[in-house]
C-alpha cells in the first residue's frame, strides 16, 4: 500500500478532523506528543498528515503534494482551485457576509452609495460579488482583524465570515448581506482522485459514515 498526504488546516479545524479521521479508522495514532511538528507520520495506516494553514491547504492539494485536504468552503470560493470538492464535513459552519458600521444607518445592500472601499481576506469574493451587484468597490486587502477596518477609517465596509455573531456586534457592526455559507469541505487532487481511487473512495465512505452517525445522535 503506498502512503497517502492529508494536508489539514493547524487552526481551529484541526482537532475536530483529526477526531472524525480517528473515528473513521484512516488514522489511528494519537498526534498530541507532536506538538510542533508539521509532518505527522502513521506508519500502521500508510498516511502522512501535513499541517498547513487553512488558506494553502487548498494549493497542497492542487499541486498534487498532498492527496486529500480539509478546507473551509470561503477559501474554497476565493482560490477557485482545480480541485474535486468530494464532502461537506458539517463542521466550521460560518457565513460570509458584507458588514459595515451601525451608526451609517445603512441595513440593506440597495441603500449603499455607488462605491465604497472594502477591507477583505476574501478579495476575489468581495470583487466578484460587487461587480454582480453593480456597486464599485476599492478593495482593501487584509490577512486578519478585518473588523478593525472600518473603525479605524480604512474602509467603509468589510467582507469577513461571521458564526456566532460576537465579533461584528462587539465592534458595532451590523450585516446587511450574506454572500454565502461556508462549512469545511473534503477535497482531493484530480489525479489522486483517478490513481487511488478505491482508496479515496474507501477514506471518503469512511467518514460519510461518522458524520451521518454524529448527526443522528443530535
Ligand atoms: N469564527 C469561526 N467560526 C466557525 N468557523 C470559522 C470561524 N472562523 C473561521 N472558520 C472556518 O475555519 C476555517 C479555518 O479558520 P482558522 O481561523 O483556523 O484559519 P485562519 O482564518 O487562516 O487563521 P490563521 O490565520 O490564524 O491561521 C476558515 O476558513 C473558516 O471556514
Ligand atoms: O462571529 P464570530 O463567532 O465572532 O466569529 C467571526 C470571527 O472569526 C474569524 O476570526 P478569527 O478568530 O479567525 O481571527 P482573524 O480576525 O485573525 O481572522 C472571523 O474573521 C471573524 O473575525
Amino acid at each position: 500500500m503506498s502512503k497517502l498526504t492529508i494536508a489539514l488546516p493547524k487552526g481551529r479545524l484541526f482537532t475536530p478532523v483529526v477526531n472524525i479521521l480517528q473515528q473513521a479508522g484512516i488514522v489511528s495514532r494519537d498526534f498530541s506528543d507532536d506538538s510542533r511538528k508539521l509532518v505527522l507520520t502513521d506508519e500502521e495506516n500508510q498516511i502522512d498528515i501535513i499541517l498547513s494553514k487553512a488558506v494553502d491547504v487548498q494549493t497542497y492539494v492542487e499541486n498534487g503534494v498532498a492527496d486529500i485536504g480539509v478546507a473551509g468552503k470561503d477559501i474554497l470560493l476565493e482560490a477557485e482551485a482545480n480541485i474535486c470538492e468530494m464532502l461537506d464535513l458539517g463542521i466550521g459552519g460560518c457565513r460570509l457576509v458584507v458588514a459595515l458600521p451601525e451608526d451609517r444607518g445603512i441595513t440593506d445592500l440597495s441603500q449603499l452609495p455607488p462605491t465604497g472601499r472594502v477591507a477583505t481576506k476574501y478579495i476575489n469574493v468581495a470583487q466578484k460579488y460587487f461587480d454582480q451587484q453593480g456597486i464599485q468597490i476599492e478593495v482593501v486587502k487584509l490577512n486578519g482583524s478585518i473588523e478593525l477596518a472600518p473603525i479605524i477609517g480604512l474602509s467603509d465596509m468589510i467582507v469577513d465570515i461571521t458564526s456566532t455573531g460576537t465579533t461584528l456586534r462587539e465592534n458595532n457592526l451590523i450585516e446587511i448581506a450574506e454572500i454565502a455559507k461556508s462549512s469545511a469541505r473534503v477535497i482531493v487532487n484530480q489525479v489522486s482522485y483517478k490513481a487511488e481511487y478505491s482508496r479515496i473512495k474507501e477514506i471518503v465512505e469512511g467518514i460519510k459514515r461518522v458524520i451521518s452517525e454524529k448527526s443522528s445522535k443530535k
